[in-house]
């Protein structure tokens, strides 16, 4: 059997830098023709000549006959002046602007402190220049468990925002809970969605403890409880068109994962769309894939969909152990060592 859809985008995707972008950006121009870069670099992109140079070097490290493209964001911090925003847009290059809680999770902590207190003259730009917040919906109190942190950034932060402003285009980012579903079904006006990864889709928090301690399923937000991993396969796979693809694929070299204080993030882009078809092939719901990997992103960005096709062929291939890094360091992707039952053709044509 074999599908053939739309090439799918990536609406969140971690490319760092350095020698590690070079490694990881073919993993996601293998099957991706765009992708939502996230700025939580060392420093952070916080502006757009910072965007405009990171994008030239993702540029510089794709494979010679790629056409994958890069959609910058900025990192918003408590000092980022509207004016930034104006530019942003000028550019044509950053597509938007994405919220990090300061503290809540990989290199976070120039994000923002007070949201609804500081940022909403940058904000109310935004709205203006139709630029959408990209949010990271985890609140950061130590007095909140760490497995309710989205409800309560929903119930605390998300919501009075909107009331504020409701025309501020707004994606959360991640989902992993019945409760951020909830949320963006119930959101009017078709301002708000959701991107959703192959982890949240296809793990719950059993898979942190599974026989022992397994520091590749850790990632943020964390893994929750069945029920919510239900909910989101619910929703994705019943065709709404809120719902779409950002795998925030999060490398870290094994040595960084397997610590005593081990980096949150899962390093899913090579094997990101095979899980996608598994979660609808199980759902019994594969005709609803391609709008989710294809069609719902650009559509809500008012992008163009991509022209080209790419074919998922239904044979089993194993997923390698690890990804060897010219350091000497290893990248181990999710599901490693694992069969997956979908081929990508392109993975197909160069023999994984
Ligand atoms: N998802 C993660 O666990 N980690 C991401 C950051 C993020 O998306 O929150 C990373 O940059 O490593
Ligand atoms: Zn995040
Ligand atoms: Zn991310």
């Amino acid at each position: 059997m074999e599908l053939s859809i739309t090439q799918p985008d990536d609406w969140h995707l971690h490319l760092r830098d350095g020698d590690l972008l070079k490694a990881v950006v073919p993993h996601s121009a293998n099957h991706f023709g765009r992708a939502i870069v996230m700025p939580n670099l060392k420093p952070p992109v916080t502006t757009t000549a910072a965007a405009v140079a990171y994008r030239e070097s993702i540029l510089k490290a794709l494979p010679t006959e790629s056409n994958f493209t890069p959609l910058m964001t900025l990192y918003l911090t408590d000092n980022t002046d509207p004016d930034e925003i104006k530019l942003a847009r000028k550019s044509g290059v950053v597509f938007a602007v994405k919220l990090y809680p300061a503290g809540a999770t990989t290199n976070s902590q120039d994000g923002v402190s007070d949201l609804l207190g500081n940022s909403l003259p940058v904000l109310e730009e935004m709205v203006e220049q139709n630029m959408p917040l990209l949010v990271h919906g985890e609140v950061t109190n130590s007095d909140v468990d760490i497995f309710d942190r989205e409800k309560v950034f929903i119930d605390t932060i998300l919501r009075p925002l909107l009331q504020k402003l409701p025309r501020l285009k707004v994606v959360m980012e991640h989902i992993t809970t019945q409760d951020a579903v909830r949320f963006v079904e119930t959101c009017r006006g078709g301002s708000v969605a959701a991107t959703v990864t192959p982890q949240h889709l296809l793990l719950n928090r059993n898979a942190l403890f599974q026989g022992g301690l397994q520091p590749h399923n850790y990632c943020l937000p964390v893994l929750k409880r069945e029920i919510h991993r239900q909910a989101i396969v619910s929703a994705v796979t019943s065709g709404n068109k809120r719902f779409f693809l950002g795998t925030d694929s999060a490398p870290h070299e094994r040595q960084r994962k397997e610590a005593t204080c081990g980096c949150a993030g899962i390093y899913n882009a090579p094997v990101a769309l095979a899980a996608y078809a598994k979660v609808f092939a199980e759902a019994g719901a594969l005709e609803y894939l391609e709008a989710f990997t294809s069609f719902n992103g650009p559509d809500f960005y008012g992008l163009p969909r991509n022209e080209s096709k790419i074919k998922l062929i239904k044979q089993p291939w194993k997923v390698p152990e690890y990804y060897a890094l010219k350091d000497g360091g290893q990248l181990v992707p999710m599901f490693a060592g694992r069969n997956l039952d979908w081929l990508p053709s392109t993975l197909h044509e160069r023999s994984i």
